[in-house]
């Protein structure tokens, strides 16, 4: 089945309002690529209302990084996936692995972050990875395996879910997985949600590899067998380097 790649941008906590220009470059790539490809950045929390003024009119999506399973409430220096809604966030990303790491963030937490970022109309960016200890331990199929069960939720479909492949080893690290692990964790991948979700829904959910994509190897790994896009940290910073990331996707 053919699906449609999808490439985002991760900016992580990077960037002031002077970054912006940055997505001049990226929403003319955006555009100029509409037929065929779908480009969204994900900037830090208090870049999406202004990026999203910056890109008016463009089809590229900004998403947020991360929000709170609830729609409202007591939860100091939270956000919800309806704020994001409301200042035309399109997407966000929930259970990236610093997220997973640095907040604790458990499968039941991203499962429930998911289902948030649907209830509001939010595209659902789902990652999943193995920390190099579970690669070595020859562990990593078992451990995506259970994160995408804890974490993508039974309601899943090619419109509200893309699913996220970055292995914490890879990220920021500038070491990638060979082409054939890429291969053999995406269509393991594919397997699995067809398992549960049917292979009707599951055939058309973008699988991304991310962790370390940079111009240089970006045309290799987007040609690869279920790989159906890139999600980008450090690249995406520059409209320099992630707008090559963008054509190699076609
Ligand atoms: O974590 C990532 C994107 O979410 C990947 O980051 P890098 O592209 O900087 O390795």
């Amino acid at each position: 089945m053919a699906r449609r790649p999808f490439v985002a941008g991760n900016w992580k906590m990077n960037g002031l309002i002077a970054s912006l220009t940055e997505l001049e470059a990226i929403a003319g790539k955006a555009g100029a690529v509409a037929d065929a490809i779908d480009v969204a950045i994900c900037p830090p929390a208090t870049l999406v209302a202004p990026a999203v003024a910056q890109v008016a009119g463009s089809v590229l999506k900004i998403g947020g990084q991360d929000c709170h399973a609830k729609a409202s409430g007591a939860h100091t220096g939270d956000i919800s996936a309806e704020s994001l809604k409301d200042i035309g966030a399109t997407c966000v990303i929930v259970g990236h692995s610093e997220r997973r790491t640095d907040h604790a963030e458990s499968d039941a937490t991203v499962h429930a972050k998911a289902q948030a970022a649907w209830r509001a109309g939010l595209i659902a960016i789902i990652c999943v990875g193995e920390t190099e200890a579970e690669r070595d331990d020859g562990r990593t199929l078992d451990v995506i395996g259970r994160q995408l069960s804890g974490s993508v939720p039974d309601a899943a479909t090619a419109a509200n879910t893309v699913v996220a492949y970055e292995p914490v080893w890879a990220i920021g690290t500038g070491r990638t997985p060979t082409n054939e692990e890429i291969v053999e964790v995406h269509g393991f991948m594919r397997k699995a949600l067809a398992a549960r979700l049917g292979a009707a829904v599951a055939g058309g959910i973008r699988l991304l590899y991310g962790g370390s994509v940079k111009p240089s190897n970006a045309d290799v790994i987007l040609k690869l067998a279920d790989v159906d896009g890139a999600l980008v940290g450090g690249a995406s910073l520059k409209a320099g380097d992630f707008l090559p990331i963008i054509d190699a996707a076609r």
